[in-house]
């Protein structure tokens, strides 16, 4: 059933971009994770990711595609004619094996990028905008980044305003091109673009001249090769297949390290050219050209697209920081570039490629140290990699209200709470200050993902897909896989089919931002406060909009945090039928 018909976009929905959500909004457990970036503490300024100069990232980038360039001899071009490279979410050069087929097929290679309006319209059930104003500005920084990079190789970008599968058959016939080599994705919304191009290319044959009519026409259509090429396990190693994959993590995980084997990354020679005359490339677009009103970082994290800037970081964090060894023991943190990689904007635009990251965790290993830590960033990589590998086997049952477990919750859509939720504006500084982080920046640590998920939920009662659509609109690194995946098992519709995810605000807090500098930074408001009483600001603060479920566990043993003062009425949740309970 299309729940669209019976759900309206609610129309503040439509209109509220991040930006005007920041204009209208104005008014470790360990010591590790205490030990948060001092800068992002003493100053609320913008802290760029990479930190480093463009002078280091240029000579970073460099050095990286020599040692990926490959040895003469290795790879030989035998093809002949135009082969076009479709480019979508895989804006890099390095292991990219849709352009090295290209390459190796053809005479010149044409490398085109469509900007499609779909990606620009409305989110499926609640119309928000399918791609914010951040996330739009993340992708033209990595459309420049990639034409740079493609020039260097004496290619260029053709950039084209339009959808793929008008755009991409009528090039592959005006350039007589043999094949569209484009990266496969997994989701029914791509898929569908997939589909299309397809039939369209098939319908521009050209006419054979002496043409019997018996022949197919097939025969003399411009092929779509489509490539797998966005998880570090090869889909063609995977010991199952994807309907029969696991549907426990632990599982999949143990499986895939014993029995598959990662591919090396593509090596492709320092020159790729020549292409096709062109008579116009066409122009990386401006934000506001994609009718979104452009928007700058002003605090916190300022994410630079591109694969420069990615390669750029897996420099920086492993090599010139050296945090790769000590992941594990800060990566719940919440403040500041460097309590985790941050290489999730990169890897879901494609900028940066999971293989060459397990690569480099390899060679840190081999030439720095090895141990937990290290191992963990491929343990939270295998993550990613079922989710991908999930979609296929869940189809659109990842996008719909009961989830792939198809469980019946009566959920809540009440406007007024899902707006407080999304503005930051719940009177619980912990939820607050993440929302505020995510329509700052484009980001949010995973640990403020599960918290805000799990209140939106738990505590609210609200329909899962309403936060999962906001999301979609603001996060950098929205990816349908991840980000579906995670909030079906934050809502208790996932795979995960035992728990109910519960986490415990006051717990969390005491947890993961034991001093409040997390929520002070946020909420300048609260920094006058006691650190003892960022969390629990009582009247100086907003109202809770609704009572904890379970507010506070005898574990975390503090009354001063004890939010139940001014709390509004519980809330009835609306949730039947739940597995076993666990408060985190
Ligand atoms: C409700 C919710 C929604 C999410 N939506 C997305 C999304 O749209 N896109 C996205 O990339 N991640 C998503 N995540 C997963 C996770 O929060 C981010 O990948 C992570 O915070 C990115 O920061 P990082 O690169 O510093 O991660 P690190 O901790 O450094 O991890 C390294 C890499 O492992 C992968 N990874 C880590 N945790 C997960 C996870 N739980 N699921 C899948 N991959 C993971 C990411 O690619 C990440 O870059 C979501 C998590 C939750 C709880
Ligand atoms: N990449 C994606 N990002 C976000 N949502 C996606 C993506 N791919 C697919 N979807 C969502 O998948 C869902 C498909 O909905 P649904 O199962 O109702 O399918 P349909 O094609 O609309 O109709 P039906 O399958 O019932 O014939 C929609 O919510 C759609 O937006």
């Amino acid at each position: 059933m299309n729940l669209n018909v019976m759900i309206k976009p609610p129309l503040s929905l439509t209109k509220l971009t991040a930006s005007s959500l920041t204009f209208h909004c104005k008014f470790s457990k360990t010591n590790m994770h205490s030990s948060f970036s001092a800068r992002a503490r003493a100053t609320p300024t913008v802290q760029n990711v990479p930190e480093l100069t463009p002078e280091e990232m240029e000579r970073v980038c460099e050095q990286t595609f020599q040692r990926y360039t490959s040895v003469s001899g290795l790879a030989k071009r035998k093809g002949k004619g135009v082969a076009i490279v479709w480019f979508r979410n895989d804006l890099r050069v390095l292991d990219n094996e849709a352009l090295f087929r290209a390459w190796v097929s053809s005479e010149a290679i044409l490398p085109v990028y469509c900007v499609d309006p779909t990606l620009f319209g409305t989110t499926h059930f609640f119309g928000m905008p399918k791609t914010g104003a951040l996330r739009a500005q993340f992708i033209i920084e990595s459309l420049t980044d990639l034409k740079r990079n493609l020039v260097k190789r004496g290619l260029d970008l053709m950039i084209q305003h339009g959808k793929p599968e008008e755009i991409i058959p009528s090039l592959a016939k005006a350039f007589k091109a043999h094949t569209v080599y484009a990266h496969k994705e997994t989701c029914s919304e791509e898929v569908k673009v997939e589909k299309m191009v397809t039939r369209n290319l098939l319908e521009f044959v050209p006419p054979i001249s002496g043409e019997l009519g018996n022949e197919p026409r097939s025969t003399n259509a411009t092929k779509l090769e489509l490539i797998w090429g966005g998880t570090m396990y090869h889909i063609d190693d995977l010991p199952f297949d994807c309907e029969s994959l696991p549907d426990v993590y632990t599982q999949f995980r143990k499986s895939v390290e014993s029995k598959s084997r990662i591919r090396n990354c593509i090596r492709l020679p320092a020159s790729l050219g020549p292409p096709p005359e062109v008579g116009e490339w066409g122009c990386v677009p401006q934000v506001t050209e994609l009718g979104l009103q452009s928007e700058k970082v002003s605090k916190g994290m300022k994410f630079m697209g591109g694969e420069s800037a990615a390669l750029g970081r897996v420099h920086d964090y492993f090599w010139k920081k050296d945090l790769l060894k000590v992941y594990k023991v800060t990566r719940n943190g919440m403040l500041g570039p460097d309590y985790s990689t941050k290489f999730s904007p990169w890897l879901a635009s494609g900028c940066l490629s999971p293989r060459f990251i397990y690569e480099e965790v390899k060679r840190y290993e081999k030439e720095r140290q090895s141990n937990d830590s290290t191992y963990w960033v491929l343990f939270e990589l295998i993550w990613r990699d079922y989710f991908r590998f999930l979609s296929i086997k869940q189809g659109n049952l990842l996008f719909h209200a009961g989830g792939p477990r198809k469980v019946d919750i009566n959920w809540s859509q009440d406007q007024t709470m899902f707006d407080a939720w999304r503005r930051g504006q719940t009177g619980y500084p912990l939820i607050d200050a993440n929302m505020k982080e995510l329509a700052s920046t484009g980001f949010m640590s995973n640990r403020g993902r599960q918290i805000v998920c799990s209140f939106l939920v738990r505590d609210m009662g609200i329909d899962w897909r309403m936060g999962a659509e906001w999301f979609e609109t603001c996060l950098l690194d929205y990816d349908p896989c991840s980000n579906y995946g995670n909030w079906t098992y934050g809502a208790g519709v996932g795979n995960d089919p035992r728990e109910d995810r519960y986490f415990s605000i006051p717990k969390q807090a005491q947890n993961y931002d034991p001093e409040g500098e997390f929520v002070a930074y946020w909420l300048p408001e609260l920094r006058a406060l006691p650190r003892e009483k960022r969390h629990s600001p009582g009247m100086m603060y907003l109202k809770p909009i609704v009572a904890l479920k379970h507010g506070y566990t005898k574990k975390t043993g503090d009354s001063k945090m004890a939010f139940a003062s001014r709390r509004a009425k519980p809330e009835d949740n609306r949730r039947k039928g739940q597995g076993d309970r666990r408060t985190y």
